[in-house]
C-alpha cells in the first residue's frame, strides 16, 4: 500500500480500486458511515439506516477522510517526473444523462454523452458520466457501493457500477427500474414500451437517476488513473442533459446547499431537444420530494392537451430556471429557441429570461472513420474517396437488395421516425423525384405508422427505394459510407449528427435550413440547403414536399461533376471532431467559477486514451 502525499487517500495495486472507504466489506460499512449517513440526515430525499443523531458527526468525517488527489506529470529535460498536488488544474465534471453511447443509445443524446466527456478528459479535466445501467454491461464492474434514496414515498437501494474508458469514469446506476424494465422486459426501450409511449413511473426513474448522480461524486472513491484519485468531492460541475436530469439543480439548491454540501458546485443544463420537456400532471409535484418553494419553477400552463390536460409540472422549465447556465447544441438552435412559441415550444419566454448559449456538437471521429470503419469493406480517405465510394455503394445496394449499379446516385436517410425528422415529408416527396436516375434508402425506427410507410417503399418502388425499420448500426455505417447524398428533411434539428457523419465520409448532405443544420452545412460548399420547413407536425406541408423534390433534383444535377468532387473534398477537409466544441465547453464551464477549477493542461498527457477520440486522425 502507498499513501499519496498531501491527502488521506490510500491506494492499493489492485486491478480496480474503489478507494479506501469502499473496497471490501469493511470498506462498504465505512462508506455507509462516511459517504452516506451525512446525507441521510440532512437530505429529505434520502433516508437513514442508522440513528439520526449520529450523523452530524459523520458528515464532518466524510469530508476529512475522502479527499480527491490530483497528480501531474511534468517533463523536465528528457525525463518525466511526477509530483502530487492536492486539487489544482482542471475541473471535476459530472455529465448526467439517460443515454450514454455505446452502452445505451436511442439517438443523438447517446452520441453526445459518449463523445464529449472523453474530449473534456483529453483537455485535462477529471470527468465522470452517470447514466442508468439498463443491461449487464460486460465491461462495467460492481463498485460494491450501495446507497439508499427516497424516491416518491419509497426508499430504494441503488448500486453503482463503473468502468474507466477513454479517460472517463463511466458510472452506471443499478436499480430494477432501469435494468428490469429495459433489458428484462422490453429489451431496448429506454423511455417506454414502444416509441411514443412512456413508462408510467418515468418521473420516479429519473428522480432516482438525479439523486444517484448527486451522490456519486461524494461516495465513489475512484482510482481510475494515476493522475486523479479518491472521490471527486464537492467542487464539481454537473452537466445535466435534457428533461430527465432537470431535478439535479433542484435537489442541489434546496436540499444539499442549505446544509453546506456542494456549496460552490454548479449546474449547466443542456437542451438537446426542446420537444421533450417532461410535462406531467400538476399533482405529481409531490412525487419529487421537493419543497414547495420550487413549485413555481415547475408550474406550467400547457397549450396542448397531451398527455394530460390543464395545469402541469414541466421538468425542463425547472431545469432551465434552476441551473446556473443553459446551453444547447448549436448557435442557430439557440436563436430559434428564443424566437417564439412554435420553435421554443412554449418555453421561449423562460429561455429569454435565463439566456442560452449554443455550442455545435462534435462527432465521434473514432467510431466514424472511413479509414478504419469496422462495418465497411473498403477503407478510404480524402485521397481515395472517389475510387472507394463506387465499391461501397455497390456493397450497400447489394445489402438492401437494390439493383447494383455504381452509376446510379444513391440518397440515404437515417433517423428516429418522429415528425421532427421529416421522414413523412420525404415519403411524400419521393414520387416527385423518383423518376430521376436515383435510388433511395431509408433507415429508422420510431412511430409505427412511419415505420409502416418505410416498409411500403419497396413494394411501391421495387427497383428504386428501400425502407428498413430497424435500429441497425452496421447498416447506418454502410449508408453513410456508400450513399452519395444524405437527406436530412427535419422540421427542426437542434444540431444533427447524421450530416456530420456524412461529411466525414464524403457523402454530401441535403438539409433543411434549421438548427445545427444551418451552422454545419454551407450551401454549395459542403452541401445543399433546402430552406426551413413548417414546424407544425400534424400534417405534411405541400410547400415542404416541393422543397425536398426541387432540392434533391438540384443536387442530382451536380452528381459526377467536378463541382461535386469539390464539395466532397470540402466536406472531408473539415475537423468535425469534439476538439473545437470541447474547448468552447471548457470556457463556459470555467466561467461558472467553481472553487478549485482551472483550465485544463493542454499538451500534457493527462488522459492519453481520451485523446484518441478527439483529434481527427
Ligand atoms: N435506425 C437507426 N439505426 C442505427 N442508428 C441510428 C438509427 N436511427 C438513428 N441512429 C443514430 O442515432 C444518431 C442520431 O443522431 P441525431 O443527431 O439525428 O440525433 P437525435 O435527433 O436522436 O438527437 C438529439 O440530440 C442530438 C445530440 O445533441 C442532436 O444532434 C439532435 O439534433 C437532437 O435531435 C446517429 O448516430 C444515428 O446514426
Ligand atoms: O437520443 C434520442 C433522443 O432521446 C431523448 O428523447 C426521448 C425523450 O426524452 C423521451 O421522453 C421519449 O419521448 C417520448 C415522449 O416522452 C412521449 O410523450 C411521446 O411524445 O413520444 C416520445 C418519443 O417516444 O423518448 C425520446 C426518444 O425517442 C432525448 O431527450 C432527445 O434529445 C434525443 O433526441
Amino acid at each position: 500500500m502507498a499513501t499519496v502525499a498531501g491527502s488521506n487517500f490510500v491506494s492499493t495495486s489492485s486491478r480496480v480500486n474503489y478507494g479506501s472507504v469502499t473496497s471490501g466489506s469493511e470498506g462498504k460499512a465505512a462508506l455507509m458511515k462516511f459517504g452516506l449517513m451525512n446525507h441521510t440526515m440532512t437530505h429529505n430525499g434520502l433516508r437513514s439506516l442508522n440513528k439520526v443523531d449520529e450523523l452530524v458527526h459523520v458528515s464532518t468525517m466524510a469530508k476529512l477522510t475522502t479527499r480527491q488527489t490530483r497528480s501531474k506529470t511534468f517533463k523536465s529535460g528528457n525525463a518525466w517526473t511526477s509530483r502530487t498536488i492536492v486539487c489544482g488544474s482542471g475541473m471535476n465534471l459530472i455529465f448526467v444523462g439517460t443515454e450514454v453511447g455505446p452502452w445505451s443509445k436511442t439517438g443523438g443524446l447517446g452520441d453526445v454523452l459518449g463523445g464529449l466527456p472523453p474530449a473534456m478528459a483529453a483537455n485535462g479535466h477529471r470527468v465522470m458520466t452517470v447514466s442508468p445501467r439498463y443491461d449487464q454491461y460486460k465491461d462495467a464492474w460492481d463498485t460494491d457501493v450501495v446507497i439508499e434514496l427516497k424516491v416518491g414515498d419509497k426508499t430504494e437501494k441503488v448500486r453503482f457500477f463503473h468502468c474507466y474508458k477513454r479517460g472517463v469514469d463511466r458510472v452506471f446506476v443499478d436499480h430494477p427500474a432501469f435494468l428490469e424494465k429495459v433489458w428484462g422486459k422490453t429489451k431496448s426501450k429506454i423511455y417506454g414500451p414502444m416509441a411514443g409511449e412512456d413508462f408510467q413511473d418515468n418521473q420516479l426513474r429519473f428522480s432516482l437517476l438525479c439523486q444517484a448522480a448527486l451522490e456519486a461524486p461524494r461516495v465513489l472513491a475512484l482510482n481510475s488513473n494515476e493522475y486523479f484519485s479518491g472521490p471527486y468531492g464537492e467542487e464539481v460541475i454537473f452537466i445535466a442533459n435534457d428533461w430527465h436530469t432537470a431535478l439535479i439543480p433542484c435537489y442541489l439548491k434546496t436540499i444539499y446547499k442549505p446544509k453546506g454540501i456542494y456549496s460552490t458546485a454548479r449546474v449547466a443544463f443542456c437542451i438537446h431537444n426542446i420537444a421533450y420537456q417532461g410535462r406531467f400532471a400538476f399533482t405529481d409535484f409531490s412525487l419529487l420530494n421537493l419543497p414547495d418553494e420550487l413549485k413555481s419553477s415547475f408550474d406550467f400552463i400547457d397549450g396542448y392537451e397531451k398527455p394530460v390536460k390543464g395545469r402541469k409540472i414541466n421538468w425542463m422549465k425547472a431545469g432551465i430556471l434552476e441551473s446556473d447556465k443553459v446551453l444547447t447544441v448549436s448557435p442557430y438552435y439557440a436563436q430559434e429557441l428564443v424566437s417564439g412559441e412554435d420553435k421554443g415550444v412554449e418555453l421561449d419566454n423562460i429561455i429569454r429570461k435565463t439566456g442560452i448559449q449554443g455550442i455545435v456538437n462534435g462527432m465521434d471521429v473514432q467510431e466514424w472513420n472511413p479509414l478504419t470503419d469496422k462495418y465497411t469493406n473498403v477503407k478510404y480517405d480524402a485521397s481515395t474517396v472517389l475510387d472507394a465510394k463506387p465499391l461501397l455503394k455497390e456493397a450497400l445496394q447489394a445489402e438492401v437488395g437494390l439493383p447494383v449499379d455504381r452509376n446510379i446516385p444513391v440518397i440515404g436517410f437515417i433517423g428516429r421516425l418522429e415528425e421532427q425528422k421529416g421522414s413523412d415529408i420525404l415519403v411524400a416527396a419521393i414520387p416527385h423525384f423518383i423518376k430521376e436516375n436515383v435510388q433511395i434508402i431509408v433507415l429508422g425506427t420510431g412511430k409505427k405508422p412511419m415505420e409502416k410507410q418505410l416498409e411500403q417503399l419497396e413494394k411501391i418502388y421495387p427497383d428504386k427505394a428501400r425502407g428498413v425499420a430497424k435500429f441497425n448500426v452496421p447498416l447506418a455505417h454502410m449508408i453513410i459510407a456508400g450513399a452519395d447524398f444524405i437527406l436530412v428533411p427535419s422540421r427542426f434539428e437542434p444540431c444533427g449528427l447524421i450530416q456530420l457523419h456524412a461529411m466525414r465520409y464524403g457523402t454530401v448532405p441535403i438539409v433543411a435550413s434549421t438548427g445545427g443544420l444551418v451552422d454545419t452545412v454551407k450551401e454549395g460548399f459542403t452541401g445543399f440547403q433546402m430552406g426551413s420547413f413548417n414546424v407544425e407536425c400534424e400534417a405534411v406541408d405541400p410547400a415542404d414536399v416541393t422543397a425536398v423534390a426541387t432540392n434533391v433534383k438540384r443536387a442530382l444535377t451536380t452528381y459526377g461533376t467536378p463541382a461535386f468532387s469539390e464539395i466532397i473534398q470540402n466536406c472531408m477537409a473539415q475537423d468535425l471532431s469534439w476538439k473545437g466544441p470541447a474547448k468552447k465547453w471548457e470556457e463556459v464551464l470555467l466561467s461558472l467559477g467553481v472553487a478549485g477549477s482551472e483550465p485544463g493542461i493542454e499538451g500534457e498527457e493527462i488522459a492519453p486514451l481520451a485523446k484518441e477520440n478527439v483529434a481527427t486522425p
